[in-house]
């Protein structure tokens, strides 16, 4: 059976509401920070978006990255009472933006973080009884429709970033269509579902979502203004490097710069690159701090980017596209996009998924350039010409169609959706691919196909592991072979993309290059 108990830990919300202990100080940062709510582009439209949004069953909500989207709308839906008193969901695709726009939006409704507003990440949840607008990510969402396929905690279901189209996020879509129709169809309080982006297909997606209509934002934050390299770069990871040092010669301190690359260990190198080739530049250019960001990182490390940067520095962050989406990261002026990303392949050979470097879509590049220009004006580099950036895919192809299904069948059946080839999906996997995974399901043992294909007592038990049901099988059967401790072991590391990391205490004597002496 799946847990009845979600699978991660409850963290202590504090009790006392800061409006208690407001002080001075307090009161000062939060006039402050209503004061940058007003001069975002979205908040002219509030009473307008809002009464729309009232009226509608669906919404398909589209504006320009760092519009207000994200952090805005859900307060005022919750200003306005348009959750009738419960909970309004909205879901991220990656953990790292759940957190912090949580903290964001706690910050501005001048509440503790897990009161009014909180979050629920994979091993983390920071909410309590009063928790009326939570961040959450989707995979999260999905693991809690698996136990409540109504989802009725919920009276507005908000799928951001809906055009990463994750696999879950993909999951989620049919999920919460089912939930909208099935609640509606036994008289249940309704739900509302609003789908946003700044840069999503939206004839698909009204399409998929009923004919939704499609509610328009005007306007950006700041300007960014991008460059195009001039020639095609057969070295993109130098191509960065050498536009850093340039920018950084250039340009006053805690003006900071956010390079993109395609995975750890290319982060890892070009922040040692970085480092030491900014030892022989003392004198050109304020002292750096460069930061790694990457999923593997440990969660405290990875929310450190988000700092302030130390007065006179320039602080540099090597990031995935974890930093892609959703995310404002204090300080960042510049933006510097390699145009590549690492991306999951099914190789139906093997039946194996595989990570592969490729070109980001014009999608991507447009999230990219938004993370400049949050705060004030920025610059985006795209080591990459005008003409190849034209021959992009407008869209990111969706996950879905590149990856092995056997959780995704497994998680639907879960769900009690057992006629898996006529589900409701935004873009259908080939019948080859589902049926494909329906046989790896049958011979790990997690399915009957009798009648009809139904999960078996060991399916039901691996659905509550966020695992490949490959690995989750694994687990389960350790025990009876007396190996329970070294296949955790093994299955830990074939989790992760890597368990190596360097720890912050070694290298934090390199961070101040310059104007410390580094010994
Ligand atoms: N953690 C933060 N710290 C400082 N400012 C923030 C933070 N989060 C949001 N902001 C401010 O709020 C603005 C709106 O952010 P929000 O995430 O709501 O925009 P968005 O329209 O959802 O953008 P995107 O599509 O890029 O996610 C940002 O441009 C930034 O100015």
């Amino acid at each position: 059976m799946p847990s009845e108990e979600p699978p991660y830990k409850k963290k202590k919300v504090n009790s006392q509401h800061s409006h208690s202990h407001a002080s001075q100080n307090g009161f000062v940062n939060n006039y402050k920070l209503q004061q940058e709510r007003r001069r975002l582009p979205i908040f002219t439209a509030k009473h307008k978006l809002t009464q729309q949004i009232r009226s509608l069953d669906t919404a398909i909500v589209i504006g320009e990255t760092g519009s207000g989207k994200t952090t805005q709308i859900p307060q005022f839906l919750h200003e306005a009472g348009v959750h009738r008193g419960s909970i309004i969901a909205v879901t991220q695709p990656r953990r790292v933006a759940a957190i912090t726009v949580s903290q964001r939006v706690a910050q501005e409704s001048g509440t503790l973080l897990g009161h009014l507003v909180g979050y629920s990440v994979r091993f983390e949840d920071v909410t309590s009884e009063s928790t009326k607008i939570k961040y959450m990510t989707d995979g999260m969402l999905l693991r809690e429709s698996t136990l409540d396929p109504l989802m009725k905690r919920y009276s507005i279901i908000v799928l951001d970033e809906a055009h990463e189209r994750t696999i879950h996020t993909d999951v989620l879509f049919g999920v919460v269509k089912k939930a909208q129709r099935d609640r509606k169809k036994k008289g249940l309080k309704p739900l509302k579902i609003i789908v946003m982006s700044a840069t999503m297909d939206v004839d698909h997606f009204s399409n998929y979502f009923n004919k939704a209509p499609v509610l328009y934002l005007e306007g950006r934050q700041y300007p960014v203004q991008v460059f195009y390299s001039t020639t095609t770069q057969s070295d993109y990871v130098m191509a960065a490097v050498v536009t850093l040092f340039q920018l950084h010669r250039d340009h006053p301190p805690n003006q900071d710069v956010l390079i993109f690359m395609t995975g750890q260990e290319e982060i890892e190198s070009t922040v040692r690159c970085i480092r030491d080739i900014s030892k022989d530049m003392v004198g050109e250019g304020p002292p750096l701090v460069v930061c790694p960001l990457y999923a593997a990182l440990p969660s405290h490390l990875q929310l450190k980017v988000f700092n302030k940067t130390p007065e006179g520095s320039r602080k540099v962050i090597v990031a995935t596209n974890i930093a892609e989406t959703s995310v404002t990261i204090h300080g960042i002026k510049f933006v510097i996009d390699t145009g590549v990303v690492k991306a999951k392949l099914y190789n139906p050979n093997s039946g194996l998924d595989l990570l592969k470097v490729v070109r980001i879509s014009k999608a991507q590049a447009l999230q990219r350039t938004g993370r400049a220009g949050r705060e004030s004006s920025g610059t985006c580099y795209r080591i990459y010409t005008e003409e190849e950036f034209d021959s992009f895919k407008k869209n990111t192809v969706p996950e879905i169609l590149r990856c092995n299904l056997s959780s995704v069948v497994l998680q639907l059946l879960a769900l009690g959706i057992s006629d898996i080839v006529n589900f409701d999906f935004m873009d259908k996997p080939s019948i080859e691919s589902l049926i494909g995974a329906v046989h790896q399901l049958h011979s790990l043992g997690a399915v009957t196909k009798e009648d009809c294909i139904k999960l078996t007592p060991l399916g039901k038990q691996m659905v509550s592991f966020p695992l490949d049901p490959r690995l989750s099988k694994t687990v389960l059967i350790a025990k009876d072979n007396h190996c329970l401790e070294e296949i955790l072991s093994i299955v830990s590391m074939l989790s992760v993309d890597s368990v190596m990391f360097t720890p912050q205490s070694k290298v934090s004597f390199h961070w101040f290059f310059k104007g410390s002496k580094v010994k």
